[in-house]
C-alpha cells in the first residue's frame, strides 16, 4: 500500500476532538468571547525585536558551506530559512493564489469540504484546537493524499486546475524535503548507510507528507487573539511558505519569542519532533506559533514531512554511546501521532526514557507551556 494512505490511516486512527464551531470571520467587528485569549504567555516569554537580538539563520542552499551552516542552525535554533532552494517562484505564486481562492469562498461552500471528526483531509479548525478552551483566529485546510475529493466539493468546475497545482507543489516539496533531511542528517555525520528507510526511493519507502494550508484573517484586536497556538510539529521537518506577511514566531530558549520575517522567495524549515528523536536531542524541535494582525490577512502553507508511517524512529546508533545514552524509546510516526493527540506538547516527554545529562533543562520539555 502506498505510504500516503498509511499516513491517512494513522491520522484516522487518532482522531482529535476539536470544537466544530466554524465562524465567518469576515462578518466580525470585534472578537467574540470564544476567541478571546486572556493568557498569552508573554510575561513568561517576552516578544523580542529581531533587530536588537539574533535572528533565525538564513541559509543559501548553493553555499559550499551549506552542511556546516545547516548543522549550526539546527543545533542552535531548530529552525532556519532557506534560499536558492530550487522551488520555482511561479509555483509559490500559484499555490498562494490557489489557497487564497479557497479561503475566499463563502463559508457555506467551504463547509461542504469540512473535515469530519475522524477525517483527515478538508476544511476545519487547527487539529491542536482540542487542547485549548479558546478558539484560534484562523482557518485551515488539510490535504493528505489526493486533493481531488475535497476539491470537488469546493469547486464544481475548476477543481482540476487547483488539484494540479497541489500535486505539483507536493512533488517539488517532497524532493526538497528529502534533500533537506539528508543535509540535516549529514550535518550530524549520518550517511544513507546509517538509515536504510531514508535512503530508499521506492514508493512504499518514501517519506509521507501532509499539506496544511493556513489562513489568518485580519483581526480587530490582535493582542487578544491567537492565530495558531504554540506547538512543535510531529514531523521530521516542516517546510513553510509564509508569503509576504509576518506572523510566525519561534521561541528561542532564554530569549523569548522571535518573529521570523518573510524574505522574498524564502522558505522556513523547522526541525520536528521526530528529527529531534533521531538526533538524540541534539536538534531541538522548535516551539512556534502564529500571531495575527489588524490590517492584513495572512496565508501560510506548511509541508509536513515525515518517515514512512510504520518505520520505527529512535536515536541514531552513531549518536548514542556510554556518555550519550538514548534519550527516547523507538516510536513509529503512526504511534507518535497518537501520543501527540493525547499529550500534545508533552508528547516528547512521554516517549522519553532518560533524564537529560547533567540535569540540564531540556529545551524540548514543554511541560511548562500553559494551555488555555
Ligand atoms: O502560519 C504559520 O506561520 C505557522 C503554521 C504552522 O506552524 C503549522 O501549520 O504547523
Ligand atoms: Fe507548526
Amino acid at each position: 500500500m502506498p505510504s500516503r494512505s498509511l499516513l491517512a490511516d494513522a491520522f484516522r486512527a487518532h482522531p482529535v476532538h476539536v470544537h466544530q464551531k466554524h465562524i465567518d470571520f469576515t462578518s466580525l467587528q470585534e472578537i467574540p468571547d470564544s476567541h478571546k485569549w486572556t493568557q498569552i504567555d508573554d510575561e513568561q516569554h517576552p516578544l523580542v525585536d529581531p533587530l536588537i537580538t539574533e535572528s533565525v539563520p538564513v541559509i543559501d542552499l548553493s553555499d559550499p558551506n551549506v552542511l556546516q551552516n545547516i548543522g549550526h542552525a539546527c543545533k542552535t535554533w531548530g529552525v532556519l530559512q532557506v534560499t536558492n532552494h530550487g522551488i520555482p517562484t511561479s509555483l509559490l505564486e500559484n499555490i498562494e493564489s490557489a489557497s487564497r481562492s479557497l479561503f475566499s469562498l463563502p463559508i457555506q461552500q467551504k463547509l461542504k469540504a469540512a473535515r469530519s471528526p475522524d477525517g483527515v483531509s478538508g476544511y476545519g479548525v487547527a487539529r491542536i484546537s482540542s487542547f485549548f478552551s479558546k478558539l484560534m483566529w484562523s482557518e485551515g485546510f488539510t490535504i493528505v493524499g489526493s486533493p481531488l475529493e475535497p476539491f470537488r466539493q469546493l469547486w464544481s468546475q475548476d477543481y482540476t486546475k487547483f488539484c494540479d497545482i497541489i500535486e505539483e507543489y507536493k512533488k517539488e516539496m517532497q524532493k526538497l524535503a528529502r534533500r533537506l533531511t539528508w543535509l540535516m542528517l549529514g550535518s550530524l555525520g549520518i550517511t544513507k548507510k546509517d538509515l536504510k528507510w531514508a535512503g530508499s526511493t521506492g514508493e512504499s519507502k518514501k517519506g509521507s507528507a501532509a499539506l496544511q494550508l493556513n489562513y489568518y484573517p485580519a483581526c480587530p484586536d490582535p493582542d487578544q487573539a491567537m492565530g495558531l497556538a504554540a506547538h512543535t510539529d510531529s514531523t521530521l521537518l516542516t517546510i513553510l511558505y509564509q508569503s509576504n506577511t509576518s506572523g510566525l514566531q519561534v521561541l528561542k530558549e532564554g530569549i523569548g519569542w522571535i518573529t521570523v520575517p518573510p524574505i522574498p522567495g524564502g522558505l522556513v524549515v523547522n526541525v520536528g519532533d521526530l528529527l529531534h528523536i533521531l538526533s538524540n536531542g541534539l536538534y531541538p524541535s522548535v516551539l512556534h506559533r502564529a500571531v495575527v494582525n489588524r490590517t492584513k490577512h495572512r496565508l501560510s502553507i506548511a509541508f509536513l514531512y515525515g518517515p514512512p508511517s510504520s518505520v520505527e524512529i529512535s536515536p541514531l546508533q552513531k549518536l548514542v554511546g556510554p556518555n550519550h545514552p538514548p534519550l527516547y524509546r523507538p516510536v513509529t510516526w503512526n504511534e507518535y501521532l497518537g501520543t501527540k493527540a493525547k499529550y500534545f506538547n508533552k508528547a516528547l516527554s512521554s516517549v522519553r526514557i532518560c533524564a537529560p545529562p547533567n540535569g540540564l533543562a531540556d529545551v524540548n520539555d514543554h511541560n511548562r507551556v500553559r494551555v488555555g
